[in-house]
């Protein structure tokens, strides 16, 4: 495995290359072109100049996370052939720059979704948080209005101003949508880029939903180990893999993650590892610190579940909480990110040694 950081780039981030180059532990970065929109190429210069950038830093550019589908290609309108045409052009573009893993999604209108994202803990830190119950009042287009507060001045992907002002439409584009419709158009989707990711080699890892069931009734496919199964079966290239993320996929209590990883085994192409802590019944949860007795997941066991089943891509410390006075956007400070890539990289080293 390669212990990697998501970095925002330069414009965006609060946190430098130099800061992630001193932890020590991460040797790479993912990061994506923040100023694309789904649907636009990406040219080999924009790519190699990224690229430079992070080699320039003593750093590793481990992935992409994301290149973004667009609405035209999940809801299979009529532009979505050209879109996909774009889509491949970019993934033979990130080939030839010798960049092999791409994180991307399938979810309608909102990639992910919370009700807090500065819940504040007994430790004084504070983290993204989640509650059913806040949902279940909410309309849907105030969803932005929720998170646009609290992001510390920042833009979340996934929750760019611009799309959020055709909130509306979006959730017009998806009406009647349900999960065959939807996992139709990634089946579709997959096989067009398939023979690109077999030429250039390069990993495709859908990421799961956030959370894992369905939101404002818009439907879900990549949250249970069933729908993970039938994704896999359904377009059986090993360039169609998936990103494990504990955050997510974890939400459903019921999803077995250990027992999840075995099934993946071969197709985890990337790994997001953080742990939740859940109150009041399953529906209402907070991200905690790594360390496994701050949550409710055995982070020691999904590193070994992994390591078993031959993982050896890019896995990152997801979300963090925010302390020691840092302003940052919400999950993705310096601090508690630095202290899970090392928690992480202390228990792989374990595992690593066990086996000898
Ligand atoms: O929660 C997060 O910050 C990420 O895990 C997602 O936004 C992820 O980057 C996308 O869903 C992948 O396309
Ligand atoms: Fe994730």
């Amino acid at each position: 495995m390669e212990m990697t950081m998501r970095w925002y780039g330069k414009k965006h981030d609060t946190v430098t290359l130099e800061q992630i180059h001193q932890i020590c532990y991460v040797k790479g970065i993912i990061t994506t072109l923040y100023e694309k929109l789904p649907g636009e190429v990406w040219t080999l210069d924009e790519i190699l100049t990224m690229k430079n950038e992070i080699e320039d830093a003593g750093l590793h550019l481990a992935g992409i996370e994301s290149v973004n589908v667009s609405d035209a290609i999940k809801t299979g309108s009529p532009d979505r052939d050209r879109d996909i045409e774009n889509y491949i052009k970019t993934l033979e573009n990130l080939g030839k720059a010798d960049i092999h893993t791409v994180c991307y999604n399938f979810m309608p209108v909102f990639d992910w979704t919370r009700t807090e994202l500065d819940r504040k803990r007994e430790d004084g830190t504070t983290v993204l948080a989640y509650s059913q119950k806040q949902i279940d009042e909410l309309e849907p287009e105030k969803m932005f209005e929720t998170i646009k507060n609290n992001m510390n001045g920042s833009v979340m992907p996934g929750w760019e101003p611009e799309r959020m002002e055709k909130v509306k439409e979006l959730f017009t584009l998806y009406k009647g949508f349900d999960e065959d419709r939807l996992f139709a158009n990634l089946k579709y989707f997959l096989e067009a880029i398939m023979p690109a990711c077999d030429k250039y080699d390069i990993n495709m890892a859908i990421h799961p939903d956030d959370p894992s069931w369905s939101v404002f009734g818009l439907p879900r496919i990549i949250s249970t180990q069933e729908n993970l199964k039938r994704m896999m079966d359904t377009v059986p290239n090993k360039h169609n893999g998936i990103t494990f993320c504990t955050g997510s996929y974890g939400t459903n209590l019921n999803n077995d993650l250990i027992d999840t990883i075995h099934m993946l085994k071969g197709r985890i192409h990337f790994a997001h590892v953080r742990n939740l802590r859940f109150n009041d019944g399953m529906r209402d949860f907070e991200e905690s610190a790594h360390l496994s007795s701050d949550g409710a997941f055995d982070i020691y066991k999904i590193l070994k579940a992994l390591h078993d089943a031959g993982f050896d891509g890019p896995i990152r410390p997801d979300h963090g909480r925010m302390m020691w006075g840092e302003k940052a956007m919400p999950g993705y400070g310096l601090y508690d990110r630095a202290l899970g890539s090392a928690y992480l990289c202390g228990l792989w080293e374990a595992i690593e040694k066990e086996e000898k």
